[in-house]
Parts: structure tokens; C-alpha cells; sequence
């Protein structure tokens, strides 16, 4: 298939190629058995585009059989040979076959570049190959010249499509793209020629490659792969064929006289006839031939259709490996089985390692490609329309298989089937089997889950409202008491009389912070279990949930806390509240006053205990952590709703604060006429505002001006300090030079930096090489 010059168009390969080819060329030698997986994995890929294309296109290829062939021939010398393997898939037009071979499209290539070109080339490469995936490239791990030969499928539009050759070199940053001089030998699809190295002739054995389809492409296809085979059998020759006559000796002289001298003569002793032909010596007429035959390499019947108990852990990896070009290891599966809308199903459901970012960074509906319905094993869609998962559950990797369905179902008719409506549910049914199993019986693996599933449980717990019990009960919180526990557990362990579920929610902090704040105090304090919130979506969900088990939820820095325990105390702690506030009466008067910008109410808590006091949000007011989040969320727009609700808090004072009962006194003394001076009146309106500032801090809001509420602080230091109020800090500022417009005569040096230019030079990188004699640098030299 190579042609003469002037048929040929040279291409440089884009970038990123040339430096992924280096890697595998350079780098992937212990891996190379990978050449065949990704080569047999994208005629695969190809094979199920022009079936789905055909489903719909009309007169869309011919009706060859589908199926994938390896042929191995070796040269006659023995001593090199080719691989040939052909797919009569979607195929690649001369366009295509530039685009698709000669650059790189896959996202994070660039990234996985930088990482492979620095990474230890014995292992870490490795490792990273094994995350990604190669592609077409490996191809250049056993071959010195590729070429790939391919040609699309007929069409209304382009019935005789022409067939196109690609080929490369494995030392060259360019290939070549030209007619197959050949013409148009294939059907349809492609065919990759591997001219093999001299080191991987091991190839060429089909023991070889039989083993290497066993071990790592079995999965890769679902179409048939037939590999090529040659044996020799020994056959009889039928009566009427001609055979070839054996040699036959000539027959020896009748009298077969040697003349040794003239006087003596040897007569030789000639055998009789009888003693010349005896019977047993006639000999079957046979004859050695070769036989050709394509055998069917991956026949073993599909994973999914087994016995869970005769599938290895090994073929689950290698099938998930290959099914959904995941390199890592999934958590998890489940093999499933049942009925539905009269039709028997059969699926294995994956739990990813982790999710990836670019998931969720899509932008429009969720891509669901990793929901791969078959019937009678053959891929149909990966597309549902409207019975697509719901978005919680839109990256999960399945493979379901309906018995019962028409093979020729077009995505338009599969919309109305009865069992694609019911699928969704029989996935996340069994997809919540898996996250149950292994809640309980894997504590490690749940720890995986929990880490990279715990936001997906709220979240799906918000959005799925007919799979929300199921799902709050995989999410997890963390208390002031505990970790990793259920709402059914918190409920559990709820006090006599609590008839609230108490949170506290801070998002950005740490758990531990979040213990500390002055809401938890009274509840830690009493052995009441808090439940402790990080994450936005925390407050989103019981927001939506509003209750579990009959119990509401209640943010512990709002009005409305309730221990549920005052009942026998009512009438006398009533008694006591009022007796507090008659007693504290004058400073929540002057306090109201005072602070009347930023709070709507002063009252007396029940809920601090060392603190002297807290600002609380009122029912329908916004948390402080609410209002983060709105600020975050909104920065520049002011409404003036907005602004009303960040104003529905309270300010809690703690009667037993030694703070609050001095600044009572001093409230009572200026109201008494005690203390009339104006000095005094301004110095406990800044005690006042600091106190109360101080409690917008510690209950998580912001201070209304951070500048003023400092140099209110600096004034308190002072006074206790008995230093003046007024004076300021004695700093000798020394004035500039007049100004000097002339241009300096000499060059000025530089500043030392921390990176001198030199570092960056080529002298710099490259190592030192010293003499043995002089033990100078002779790096350059050589
Ligand atoms: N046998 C084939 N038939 C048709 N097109 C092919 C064939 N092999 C490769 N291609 C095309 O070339 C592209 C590049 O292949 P390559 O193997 O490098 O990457 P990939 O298949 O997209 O990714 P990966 O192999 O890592 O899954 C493919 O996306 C496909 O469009």
C-alpha cells in the first residue's frame, strides 16, 4: 500500500502528538502489551458509530458482518513481519484520517502530557498511561511504519467512497496521507498495517496474540474478533488426486560389476523380486497441508450474562477498564437481574473512584454516555430524552442489557418503550442497593464513599424527592457529639422531651470551629447533640427536608430554640425570667437605643453561657452564615428586602455575665443621675458598641464598619492604659530631595533577585562534566 511519491501529502503532526509519541516511543516499553487493547478498542468504537448511524441512515454501508480481524504474517526470511488489523466500522475519509490520527482532541491532553514528560519513566509513566489511555499511538510501541488504510461507508450522498492510506513512521514528526494504490479494497472500514520491530516479532506468534486478546481485549470489543490461524495436518489423498511419485532410487545394475583388478572380479548379490516389494512396505498415500482459519478469539459469552459467582474480580476490573476507558479501579459493583415491563434485564452497575470535575462543569443537561443500554448484547444508546437518571445520579456507569426488546429499536421508538421508563428506576434502585451494601458491610470502601459521594446523597437527597428517604439515609453528619452518623441516629439519641433537631451551620469552617461558637455553648454544655454543618448545601437540605421523623429542624443561632425539658420549671423559671428582666430592665432600654441600627430586639437568653451576649437571627431573618452567602452571591446588588431580613436578628444578653451585670450598674448610675458627666455617657456608649460588635464577630456576622469599631478598641486601650486619648504616634518622617531631572550618567546595578537569568540559561541546565585531569567543566566540549 505505498505509493509513489508524487501521490503522497506530507502533514506535520500537531504539537501535542509529536510529544505524545516521544512518551510511547520513549517511555512505555514494559507496557507495551497495550497496543492491541487500544487498537482493538477503537475498531470497537468504530463498529457501534456506523451501527447506530445505520439505524437511522438509510442505505448507510453495506451488509457486510460486523467484526474485527487480526492477521499476523511473518516475512519469508523469519525475521520481521506485519500485523493487518481490519474493522468494517464508520471507517475515516482522507479528511478524517488527518484529523483524527495527526491531532490530539481529548480534553486534560495537555495537562497529562506535562505529568508524563516529568514522571519516572520506569514507573510513574506507567501509572499514568494506565489513567489514560494511548490510543491509536500505541500503535508505535511494536511498529516502525503504520499505515491505515480506511474507507467510510457508502451513502446516498457519496456512493463509492474512495479508500485513503495514512503512514507514519515511528521517527518521523510527519505522515503522509495518499490514495491506496491498491484501490478500494475494503467494503467499508479500516485496516491498520503494522510493520513490526525487529524486537517484537514475539507478535507475530497467534499463541501470542491469542493470549493477549484473552488477557486484555476480551472486553474491548462486543463485536466478534477473529484472529488468523495456520496449522498443518496431515490429510489422506483422495484415490483420483494426483499425487506427486516419490523419489525413487535408480535401480541398481543387474550386474552391478565393480572391476577391482583385472584376475579377481566381486560379483555383486542382486535380491530376487519376491524379496524387493514386500507387502507391508506399501505406504498411505498422505499428504502435509496448511490450513487457514479465522478463529473466534473472544467467544466467551458477555460478562454481564454470567453468574456473578463464576465472575473473577479480575474480569470485573478488565471489563470495566475497557467498557467504560476508566484506569482506575471502581469502589464498587453490583450485578443485577430481574424483569420488567415483560422484558428479562441483566446489568453490572460501577461506582467510579471519583467523579470527575469536567463532570459537573458541563454546561446544558448532564451527558448520561456512561448509561449503556444493549439488547441481546448489542450496544443501542446511551441517550434516554426524558427517562434520562436524575442529575444526582448522571455520572453513574452502568451497563443494562434487555432480553426482550427489538434488536432494530430506533432512539425514537425506544422513547415510548415501557422498559426505558422504568429503567431509570431499576438503575438507582440498584445503584442504592450497591451504596447499602457497602454502608454496611465495607466500612472501608464507605469511607471512600462518604469522601467522594457525601455532597451527591444531599444533593440527591434535594432533587430526587422519590428517592429522598432512601438517600438521607446515606448521608452522614458529624455532631458535637459524634461522627458519621444518620438523622435516624441523631433521632435516636435525642433527649427526653426534645422535640427539635438543633444544627449549627457555618459554611467554610471547620467542624471543630464550629463547636466553639456561641450558640453550641449551652447545648454542649447541657448534653444536647448539635448536628454540625460546612457546607452550603447542608442548610439547602433541611431547608427542603424541614423535618425527619416528625421532628423540625432547628438552627441553633435562631430564635425558637426549644430544650424541650421547661416544663416542670415553666411556672418557675417564667417567674425567674421575669424577675431578670424587671432587674435588667434600664440597660435593655439603653441598649435598644443604642443599638437600634443593627437589631431589632434586646432580650435576656436562655441559651449562653460564658458569653456575655450573641446576636441571634430571628425565625425568618437570615443566619450569619446565610447571609455569607448571600453576600458572596450577590456583592453588588443592595435590596432593600434583602436589607430588611439581615435586620431581623436579635441582640441575647447573659445575665450571669459579669460584663453584662457591670454595664447594668453603670446604665443604672447614668440613668440615676450618679454619673451625669457627658465624659462618662460617651465612654460606656463605646464599651456598649464594642460589646456589641464583638458579639456580631463571634456570632459570625460582619461589623457594620470594621475601621470604627478598631479605633473604638484603640480608644478603650488607651483609657485603661491612662495614656492621652489625642496624642499621636511620634514618627519622624524624613522629607524627600528637591526634585533632580537629570539622566544618571552610569548604569545603575540591579537589586539582587532571587532568580538570576543565568539559572535559566543552557549552561545552567546542562550537568557538569569534569575533566579527570584538570577538573575543569568540559561539558561543552563534548
Ligand atoms: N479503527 C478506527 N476506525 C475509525 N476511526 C478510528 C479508528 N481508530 C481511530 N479512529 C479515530 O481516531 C481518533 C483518535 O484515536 P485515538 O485512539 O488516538 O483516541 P481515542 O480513541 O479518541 O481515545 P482513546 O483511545 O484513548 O479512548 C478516534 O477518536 C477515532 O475518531
Amino acid at each position: 500500500q505505498d505509493a509513489d511519491d508524487t501521490q503522497k501529502t506530507k502533514f506535520d503532526y500537531q504539537s501535542d502528538v509529536t510529544r505524545l509519541r516521544k512518551i510511547v516511543i520513549n517511555s512505555l516499553y514494559s507496557h507495551r502489551d497495550v497496543w492491541l487493547r487500544e487498537l482493538i478498542s477503537n475498531s470497537n468504537d468504530a463498529l457501534e458509530k456506523f451501527r447506530l448511524t445505520s439505524l437511522t441512515k438509510k442505505g448507510f454501508g453495506n451488509d457486510d458482518p460486523l467484526n474485527i480481524t487480526v492477521k499476523a504474517i511473518r516475512d519469508e526470511d523469519e525475521k520481521g513481519g506485519k500485523i493487518i488489523i481490519t474493522d468494517t466500522g464508520i471507517g475515516m475519509s482522507k479528511d478524517e484520517l488527518a484529523a483524527n490520527l495527526g491531532t490530539l482532541a481529548k480534553s486534560g491532553t495537555t495537562e497529562f502530557l506535562n505529568r508524563a514528560e516529568n514522571a519516572d519513566t520506569t514507573t510513574g509513566t506507567g501509572n499514568l498511561i494506565g489513567a489514560f489511555g494511548v490510543g491509536f499511538y500505541s500503535s508505535f510501541l511494536v511498529a516502525d511504519r503504520v499505515y491505515v488504510a480506511s474507507r467510510p461507508p457508502r451513502s446516498k450522498e457519496i456512493p463509492e467512497p474512495e479508500q485513503w492510506v495514512f503512514s507514519s513512521s515511528s521517527d518521523e514528526s510527519s505522515f503522509e496521507i495518499y490514495p491506496d494504490p491498491r484501490g478500494a479494497t475494503l467494503g467499508q472500514g479500516t485496516e491498520i498495517t503494522l510493520i513490526m520491530k525487529p524486537d517484537a516479532v514475539k507478535y507475530l506468534s497467534t499463541n501470542v496474540l491469542t493470549e493477549l486478546i484473552d488477557k486484555h481485549s476480551a472486553f474491548s470489543s462486543t463485536f466478534p474478533i477473529y484472529l488468523f490461524t495456520q496449522k498443518t495436518e496431515e490429510v489422506p489423498v483422495e484415490e483420483d488426486e494426483p499425487t506427486k511419485e516419490p523419489e525413487t532410487v535408480s535401480e541398481p545394475e543387474k550386474e552391478n560389476i565393480i572391476d577391482l583388478d583385472d584376475d579377481e572380479a566381486l560379483i555383486e548379490d542382486v535380491p530376487t523380486e519376491e524379496e524387493e516389494k514386500p507387502e507391508e512396505l506399501v505406504v498411505p498415500k498422505t499428504k502435509t497441508i496448511t490450513v487457514d482459519e479465522w478463529v473466534h478469539a473472544n467467544s466467551h459469552p458477555p460478562i454481564w450474562t454470567r453468574d456473578p459467582k463464576d465472575v473473577t474480580e479480575v474480569e470485573y476490573l478488565d471489563f470495566y477498564r475497557s467498557t467504560f476507558k476508566d484506569y482506575r479501579k471502581p469502589i464498587g459493583w453490583h450485578h443485577f437481574s430481574g424483569d420488567a415491563a415483560g422484558t428479562s434485564f441483566k446489568g453490572i452497575i460501577f461506582l467510579p473512584e471519583k467523579i470527575e470535575d469536567a463532570h459537573w462543569q458541563q454546561t446544558g443537561p448532564l451527558e448520561q454516555k456512561d448509561i449503556r443500554l444493549m439488547v441481546k448484547h448489542v450496544f443501542i444508546t446511551s441517550e434516554f430524552g426524558s427517562d434520562r437518571l436524575p442529575k444526582w445520579a448522571s455520572w453513574v456507569r452502568v451497563i443494562i442489557d434487555a432480553d426482550d426488546l427489538p434488536l432494530n429499536v430506533s432512539r425514537e421508538t425506544l422513547q415510548s418503550s415501557k422498559f426505558i421508563k422504568q429503567m431509570k428506576g431499576i438503575i438507582l434502585r440498584h445503584l442504592l442497593i450497591l451504596f447499602n451494601r457497602l454502608a454496611t458491610d465495607d466500612l472501608e470502601k464507605w469511607a471512600l464513599v462518604t469522601k467522594h459521594y457525601g455532597m451527591i446523597f444531599k444533593f440527591g437527597a434535594v432533587e430526587d424527592t422519590k428517592n429522598r428517604d432512601r438517600l438521607i439515609n446515606l448521608v452522614r453528619f458529624e455532631t458535637t457529639q459524634r461522627q458519621n452518623i444518620t438523622l435516624d441516629q441523631y433521632v435516636e439519641n435525642k433527649r427526653k422531651g426534645q422535640s427539635q433537631i438543633f444544627y449549627m451551620a457555618d459554611s467554610g469552617k471547620t467542624t471543630e470551629q464550629i463547636k466553639r461558637s456561641v450558640f453550641v455553648e449551652k447545648l454542649e454544655a447541657r448534653g444536647y447533640e448539635v448536628l454540625l454543618f460546612t457546607e452550603p448545601l447542608d442548610e439547602v437540605l433541611v431547608n427542603t427536608l424541614r423535618k425527619h421523623k416528625k421532628l423540625p429542624f432547628q438552627d441553633v443561632a435562631k430564635a425558637g430554640l426549644k430544650f424541650g425539658d421547661e416544663d416542670g420549671e415553666e411556672e418557675d423559671s417564667k417567674e425567674a425570667q421575669k424577675k431578670l428582666e424587671e432587674k435588667f430592665k434600664p440597660l435593655i432600654e439603653w441598649l435598644k437605643e443604642e443599638t437600634k441600627d443593627v437589631v431589632r430586639d434586646v432580650v435576656i437568653s436562655n441559651r449562653l453561657v460564658t458569653s456575655a451576649c450573641a446576636v441571634v437571627a430571628e425565625a425568618l431573618g437570615y443566619t450569619a452564615n446565610v447571609e455569607r452567602l448571600m453576600n458572596a452571591a450577590h456583592n453588588q446588588e443592595k435590596s432593600e428586602a434583602v436589607e430588611f431580613l439581615k435586620k431581623l436578628r436579635t441582640l441575647e444578653i447573659n445575665p450571669k455575665s459579669p460584663l453584662i451585670e457591670g454595664l447594668l450598674a453603670r446604665v443604672e448610675g447614668l440613668n440615676n443621675g450618679e454619673e451625669k458627666d457627658a465624659e462618662f455617657e460617651k465612654e460606656l456608649k463605646e464599651v456598649a458598641s464594642i460589646l456589641i460588635d464583638g458579639a456580631l464577630v463571634r456570632s459570625g456576622f460582619q461589623v457594620h464598619d470594621s475601621n470604627e469599631f478598631f479605633i473604638r478598641v484603640d480608644r478603650v486601650l488607651r483609657r485603661s492604659l491612662g495614656v492621652s486619648e489625642t496624642a499621636r504616634a511620634k514618627v519622624d518622617v524624613k522629607p524627600a530631595p528637591e526634585v533632580d531631572p537629570t539622566e544618571p550618567e552610569e548604569e545603575v546595578p540591579e537589586s539582587p533577585q532571587y532568580f538570576s537569568d543565568d539559572m535559566f540559561s543552557d549552561s545552567f541546565m546542562k550537568p557538569m562534566v569534569l575533566d579527570k585531569d584538570t577538573g575543569e567543566n568540559i561539558h561543552d566540549e563534548l
